[in-house]
């Protein structure tokens, strides 16, 4: 079973405007989303719909994550939260025909004793993957992620900022940062693919078994002690991207979870990536078109 842990969940809104914004006029539209998100979440439910086993934790509190709560349930994915007393975080993305706007907040104060009670919680479910990913609310720090990782027998992946992935001291079975947080993890210039390449070899060394980088509209590369491979993304027509690296690395550990190879993990990866983002907002009905759209991902080893 894979569980993920959001410890800073939110409300995702994502507004559609028709019309660029245009400072001091009221911008107005009749398109909304309000989904359950965090990056932990979003996982879980691409993988239910992948078919995975997943049950999803992390820190809840206030009628924000009551919300998040029954849209789980209605969305029949398992979860089990530890409550915090400040409510979670509302945010807020613009999709406008110019330009896509995010807004996070930076969640709820939380103490620090809340990463034992998690690490009990995780542990009656006995998980064989822990998905640690987001944000941390203020209150924790980056040894908040060690401690889950190395808290139980179960192996541990990360999706967390670059500067977080820089201090991280356990080991971890993969992380999956975009361009910029592979920068920021290296401290190594990623404008191009094969920096990104070099980037993500030595972030590997740092304690990561795989890397898998989201390169955005460029594609993605997967890095392990033995093979490196690019992908292209796919042509499709983008309605936001918000969700698209979380989509990315639930594919990834969909393959992975049935020992699919290294090709097939990465294209499955650019697959459901690239079928949220034709979706507004953070869900998706169901990925039942993934392996066709794996097939028509084009993957290159070794990339220059
Ligand atoms: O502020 P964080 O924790 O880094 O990111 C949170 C977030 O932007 O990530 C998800 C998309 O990846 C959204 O569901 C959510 O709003």
């Amino acid at each position: 079973m894979i569980l993920t842990v959001t410890l800073n969940p939110a409300i995702d809104h994502t507004l559609a405007l028709s019309e660029p914004l245009v400072d001091g006029d009221v911008a107005r539209t009749g398109e909304y989303e309000l989904n359950s998100g965090g990056k932990g979440i979003n996982v879980s439910q691409y993988l239910r719909h992948l078919g995975v086993e997943t049950t999803t934790t992390g820190l809840l509190g206030g009628m924000t994550g009551e919300f998040i709560r029954n849209e789980l349930d209605e969305d029949g994915i398992a979860h089990d939260f530890v409550e915090v007393s400040e409510r979670t975080r509302l945010n807020t993305t613009i999709s406008a025909p110019d330009a896509e706007y995010k807004i996070n907040h930076h969640g709820p104060t939380v103490d620090e004793s809340v990463i034992d009670e998690l690490i009990d919680l995780i542990s009656d479910h006995d998980p064989e993957v822990v998905v640690i990913g987001g944000s941390l609310p203020p209150g924790l720090d980056v040894d908040a992620i060690d401690r889950l990782a190395e808290g139980g027998p179960w192996e541990t992946v990360v999706d967390v900022g670059g500067e977080s992935l820089a201090e991280l001291d356990a080991q971890y079975s993969l992380c999956k940062p975009n361009e910029v947080e592979l920068a920021a993890a290296t401290g190594m210039p990623c404008e191009t693919i094969a920096e990104c390449r070099e980037a993500a070899q030595a972030l590997r060394e740092q304690g990561f078994d795989r890397v898998v980088a989201s390169l955005g509209a460029a594609g993605a590369l997967y890095v392990s002690e033995d093979t490196v491979l690019f992908a292209e993304s796919l042509d499709i027509d983008v309605a936001d991207t918000v969700g698209a690296g979380d989509a990315l690395l639930s594919g990834v550990l969909a393959a992975l979870h049935t020992g699919e190879s290294p090709e097939r993990v990465l294209s499955y990866g650019v697959a459901v990536s690239a079928r949220l983002v034709t979706t507004a907002g953070t869900v998706v009905d169901h990925l039942d078109d993934v392996p066709e759209l794996a097939d028509r991902v084009r993957i290159v080893e070794d990339p220059d």
